[in-house]
């Protein structure tokens, strides 16, 4: 409990008299004394958070901090509601949502639901489908193997009706959140998603006490509050209670992991002052505008107009600028706004407009073959990089997602393989890995995993550098030491959260380990 320092004050909670203190998490809870605190514990604990919700028109509810938050402290830690396949998923387990191929498989000895394993098909998770096919009469079975596969698109939904019944608390908050029923209506998905969902699961599961506009409804909840989980792979979909009302920002304040068991963490990508709303990306923070522009229209119904958007360079980095086209010209072009995206840019410094149909002419070359492009080989993306530098800047998206591939890719294999490169080699890994860390530290904070991923190798490669210089420049082996010390302990901040299973947890411990050995050689 913390006193207030203002003149503000409020009703005990316990007893009803006026107190300046208050709980010290969540700033909203006023207490007289440190024992009415005590006594309401066991209920404040369940809504003690550092913010509160709001509403206003454009976002519907979204979370405000109610205090100052400090970079990595956790700001909610929350089960799911309900999760399941994605609505576009090929075959799965049942259990633990693991892809599933053709030849490799058992089924649920009740239902005939496919599982990857005997202990999935007893998952809590599976149960409701479970007897609903069992009570059904005859067993599922999958026949094929291709993704969207009709039975799957209804299972995440149907996990959901089935709460109606069996936690109808936890249905009732899932039916509070944003479906946008009205602007979907009448879409190609919508029609699709009424014949696939609303009309098929009624039929085949024989609940006839479901109308098709609630069951649509839910389709559109999961559409828009479905979370991500990358748990599995393919990734699954989780809907959670307080984790939906957090808002959209192409440059958010929070960083997000889960736990190995799918809870989610929001931690502070940086400092959060008391009253700044709470926001995570919901797109990929690592795209250009445009492609952000359009997936959040298109998946999340909405315009993003947040900082980063409303301002073409990108917070200054010119990161979806391409070179301007005239004679040496050295400036870089973008739209004048984010309205005209779609029409001619203009150089920054010869003022030149250059013509919509080259700017998407080579945007369009750069996108394709960079998603043909492979991901392994150095030689493809070092072609890539050589490529289409006479049309794109350094800092174009582009560019730098080969080259955060070319980060990872240069010596991987751990420390062995490091040792093989040549210094060329090894300048250029590390070359790599600064020019991305500037530009995602600047532009993409709270993008935790790729961050976290950079700093790890930057980490091995400059302790390799100070390996090398050891014998005949221990000044320089002395330094290239301590930063890769001081990236290893960025790597153990940003991927704390990671659970073990997932690789980006592996490197954490292992940045832990090396950490620590570093410190000893340093003598710290
Ligand atoms: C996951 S929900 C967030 C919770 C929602 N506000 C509610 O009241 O249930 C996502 C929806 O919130 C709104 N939203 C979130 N961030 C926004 C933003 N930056 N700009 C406009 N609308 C936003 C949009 O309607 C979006 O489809």
């Amino acid at each position: 409990m913390v006193s207030n320092g203002s003149s503000a004050s409020d009703k005990c909670v316990v007893c009803g008299v006026e107190s300046k203190s208050k709980c010290s998490n969540c700033g909203q809870a006023y207490y007289c004394s440190v024992e009415h605190q005590k006594q309401d514990w066991k209920n404040h604990k369940l809504q003690c958070h550092p913010f509160k919700i709001e509403h206003n028109e454009k976002f519907g509810r979204y979370l405000v901090a109610s205090r100052n938050i400090k970079a990595s402290e956790v700001v909610l830690r929350e089960s799911c509601l309900v999760c399941g396949p994605n609505q576009i998923s090929g075959p799965v387990c049942v259990g633990c949502m693991k892809g599933l191929q053709a030849n490799d498989y058992l089924e649920c000895e009740r239902c005939g639901w496919p599982v990857c394993q005997r202990i999935c098909q007893n998952s809590p998770e599976h149960r409701g489908e479970c007897e609903l096919t069992v009570a059904r009469g005859s067993k599922i079975k999958i026949h094929h193997f291709v993704a969207p596969h009709p039975q799957y698109q209804c299972l995440s939904i149907l996990r959901c009706m089935l709460l109606r019944e069996k936690d109808p608390s936890k249905f009732q908050r899932l039916m509070q959140l944003e479906s946008h029923d009205n602007q979907r209506k009448g879409s190609e998905q919508w029609i699709s998603d009424r014949e696939g969902i609303a009309k098929f699961i009624p039929r085949f599961f024989k609940m006839d006490n479901w109308t098709e506009d609630e069951i649509m409804q839910l389709t559109g909840i999961l559409q828009i509050n479905g979370h991500e989980v990358p748990l599995s792979e393919p990734p699954y979909v989780a809907i959670y209670d307080l984790a939906s009302l957090v808002e959209h920002s192409c440059f958010p304040n929070l960083s997000k992991s889960f736990t190995k068991k799918g809870d989610v963490i929001f931690w502070a990508a940086v400092d959060i002052k008391k009253g700044t709303n709470l926001s995570i990306c919901y797109s990929d923070a690592l795209w250009g505008t445009a492609s952000r522009q359009n997936h959040l229209l298109e998946t999340k119904l909405f315009k993003c107009e947040c900082v980063r958007c409303k301002d073409v360079t990108e917070l200054g980095t010119k990161y979806s600028a391409i070179k301007c086209n005239r004679n040496d010209c050295p400036g870089l072009a973008l739209p004048l706004s984010l309205e005209q995206w779609s029409g001619d840019w203009r150089c920054d410094t010869c003022q030149h407009a250059l013509d919509k149909s080259y700017i998407s002419d080579i945007l369009d070359r750069a996108g394709t073959d960079l998603s043909v492009m492979k991901k392994n080989s150095t030689e493809d993306c070092f072609k890539y990089l050589q490529h289409y530098s006479k049309w794109l800047p350094p800092q174009h998206h582009h560019l730098a997602e080969v080259k955060v591939v070319l980060a990872q890719l240069i010596g991987a294999g751990g420390p062995e393989v490091i040792q093989t490169l040549d210094d060329a080699s090894l300048d250029k890994k590390i070359s790599f890995c600064r020019e991305t860390l500037n530009l995602y530290e600047k532009l993409a904070p709270a993008e935790a995993r790729v961050l976290g991923l950079l700093h790890f190798e930057m980490h091995a490669a400059l302790a390799e550098r100070g390996r090398r210089a050891s014998p005949g420049n221990p000044d320089m082996c002395q330094s290239a030491l301590e930063e890769s010390l001081k990236h290893a302990e960025e790597v153990v901040k940003l991927l704390q959260h990671e659970p073990k299973i997932l690789s980006e947890g592996q490197i954490c411990a292992q940045a832990k380990i090396n950490r620590d050995s570093l410190k000893l050689v340093l003598g710290l």
